[in-house]
């Protein structure tokens, strides 16, 4: 078995917010896909040593990739929900963590990859997040304020998030077999009583959601390669 840790990355999605031709994760940014910048970001760390990638029953892309075919990547079958997805590929895991990462993010920084990977072991596990910047409002649901909310210990959650694997594995599965509504893997391992370090990353790492996002995670990556000349 490897020492390294195996990331799971889910791929299945098809974008609806994005309305792209193409799932949004075969989409070019910055001279290649989204879904290569994410999984040989993730690959390029010493301490990851495997992919498992999610990958849609109907998907007519991946195969079209060198990932297809990298020796340290192995293709799992996407599920109707994202957790179903992160279900199936925890099968393929082997290692004893595991961090599973967004394919919609493509700007993860190394440093924050770091700065989890250095809680990997925590027994309740750890997620990057990003502190809230605005004022928070709860809606009333007919379009008007219902209520500010203090927004002291709000968190947007990011990806990467990282567990031991077989109790991921094993809470997830009940989350969902529970009926439990599930968005992250924090949100099962909290529903089973644990509460997730919080590793504050930045608001860069964003997710590729809606049309506006592309040329945001292009501007990210290009000033992200000029600092690294
Ligand atoms: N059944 C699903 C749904 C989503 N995902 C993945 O989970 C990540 C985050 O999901 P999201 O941003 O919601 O992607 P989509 O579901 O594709 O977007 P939408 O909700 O707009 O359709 C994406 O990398 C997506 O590919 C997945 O693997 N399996
Ligand atoms: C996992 C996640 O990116 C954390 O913020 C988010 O929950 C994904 O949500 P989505 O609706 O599947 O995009």
């Amino acid at each position: 078995m490897s020492r390294g840790i195996t990331a799971v990355v889910p791929a299945a999605g098809v974008g609806r917010r994005m309305a792209s031709v193409v799932p949004k994760q075969y989409l070019s940014l910055a001279g290649r896909t989204v879904l290569e910048h994410t999984v040989l970001g993730l690959l390029e760390h010493p301490a990851i040593d495997r992919v498992v990638v999610a990958i849609g029953a109907e998907d007519a892309w991946f195969g079209e990739l060198g990932l297809a075919r990298h020796p340290r990547i192995r293709r799992a079958p996407g599920g109707r929900e994202r957790a179903d997805s992160v279900l199936n590929a925890l099968a393929l895991v082997e290692s004893r963590r595991v961090l599973v990462h967004d394919a919609a993010r493509p700007c993860l920084h190394p440093a924050d990859l770091d700065a989890l990977l250095a809680v990997a072991d925590h027994p309740q596990g750890a997620i990057l997040a990003c502190r809230v910047r605005d004022t928070m409002k709860r809606g009333d649901g007919r379009g008007a304020i219902a209520e500010s909310v203090p927004r002291e210990e709000l968190w947007h959650a990011l990806t990467p998030q990282c567990f031991d694997t077989g109790v991921l594995r094993r809470v997830l599965a009940d989350a969902l077999a529970a009926g439990q509504a599930v968005t992250d893997e924090a949100s099962a391992m909290e529903w089973a009583g644990f509460h997730p370090l919080l590793v504050e990353g930045r608001a860069d790492n964003i997710k590729i959601t809606r049309p506006e996002d592309l040329a945001l995670a292009e501007f990210f990556l290009q000033q992200r390669q000029e600092s690294n000349r």
